[in-house]
């Protein structure tokens, strides 16, 4: 019989971006409407669609090998599981969200201590009342099903949610006055999963694949062609960490340069490049980088 991996996939949030970075890191996933068990054209992997929520407590219990959530729930569930790689993107972008502590824009709340005999809504219950203990503040910590900006000040006095843009916090004139955590998503497997070689090696594997897609993410390619005499003024234009490959042109005194940049440097540099000898400069986009 075909060995397998199975692996829980978050319904909901990060869906789309979790679909999108498989396809980028190389693994086609679709699903049918209402179908929980999405299709993938690798014979290896078994993929489950799961809410974010539940998917570290079935690979702690071991009904899934592996899963991918965001390290908030990890901890919410207080799921002992082996964290396999950490995956820097959220629903819309590549930065961690932040579980944080917010009040009305208008309320006289200003640190945690303030909270003390009031009550608190969240869909972290766990972590709130691990927070509030380690900060000696005794509230009521009430579990909320979502939409949980909208229950300040009427409802609670404080929230505990994630933000990632901001926005639901401005739409709905909340103030952050702590941050509980930083998350991001995590590829984690359950102890014994890790222990067969075969997972282990499927999860590694994934994983060097998966980071490639993700750091590939903010990073383009640079070439371009420049006379001899320019490559001193030009390398020292380059960033520095940076060791672009430099060939020679055939038949000619010019030389052709290659290198690997963040993309949000390209947009300076660029010009400089021009204005110091280089020219045919392309840039294109990566797949994958794999350090
Ligand atoms: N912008 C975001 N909004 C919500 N969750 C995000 C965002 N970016 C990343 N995440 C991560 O996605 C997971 C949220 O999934 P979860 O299943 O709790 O909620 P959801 O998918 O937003 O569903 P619901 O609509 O019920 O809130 C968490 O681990 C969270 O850290
Ligand atoms: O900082 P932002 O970019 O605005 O993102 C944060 C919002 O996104 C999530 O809501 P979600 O879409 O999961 O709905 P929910 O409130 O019902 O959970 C989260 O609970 C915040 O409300
Ligand atoms: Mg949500």
């Amino acid at each position: 019989m075909q060995k397998k991996l199975r692996l829980g996939l978050p319904k909901g949030s990060l869906q789309e971006s979790t679909f999108q970075l498989f396809k980028r890191a190389g693994f086609n996933i679709s699903v049918r409407s209402r179908s929980y068990f999405p299709s993938i054209d690798d014979p290896e992997i078994e993929v489950v669609l799961m809410r974010a929520q539940e998917i570290p407590r079935y690979v702690n219990e071991g009904v899934l090998d592996a899963g991918l959530s965001g390290l908030d729930w990890i901890l919410e569930n207080e799921a002992d599981v082996v964290e396999v790689a950490n995956l820097a993107y959220s629903k819309q972008t590549n930065n961690p969200i932040r579980v944080v502590l917010a009040v009305s824009e208008y309320s006289d709340i200003q640190t945690v201590k303030d909270l003390e005999g009031k009550r608190i809504a969240t869909e972290l219950v766990r972590l709130t009342r691990n927070y509030l203990k380690k900060n000696g503040v005794t509230a009521s910590v009430e579990f909320s099903y979502g939409a949980t900006e909208v229950k300040v000040p009427h409802l609670v006095d404080a929230i505990v949610d994630l933000t990632e843009t901001g926005s639901s916090l401005r739409a709905n004139k909340l103030k952050v006055i702590d941050t509980l955590l930083e998350s991001t998503t995590r590829l984690h497997a359950n102890k014994q999963a890790w222990d067969d070689p075969f997972k282990k090696e499927k999860l590694q594997n994934l994983a060097v694949l998966l980071l490639g897609a993700l750091r590939a993410d903010s990073k383009v390619g640079l070439k371009m062609n420049l006379p001899k005499d320019k490559l001193d003024d030009i390398l020292t234009i380059l960033p520095a960490m940076k060791h672009p490959t430099v060939s020679q042109l055939i038949n000619s005194d010019w030389l052709a340069l290659e290198t690997i940049l963040d993309e949000k440097q390209v947009r300076d540099l660029i010009p400089s490049l021009r204005r110091a000898g280089a020219q045919d400069i392309i840039e294109y986009p990566l797949n994958k980088v794999i350090p």
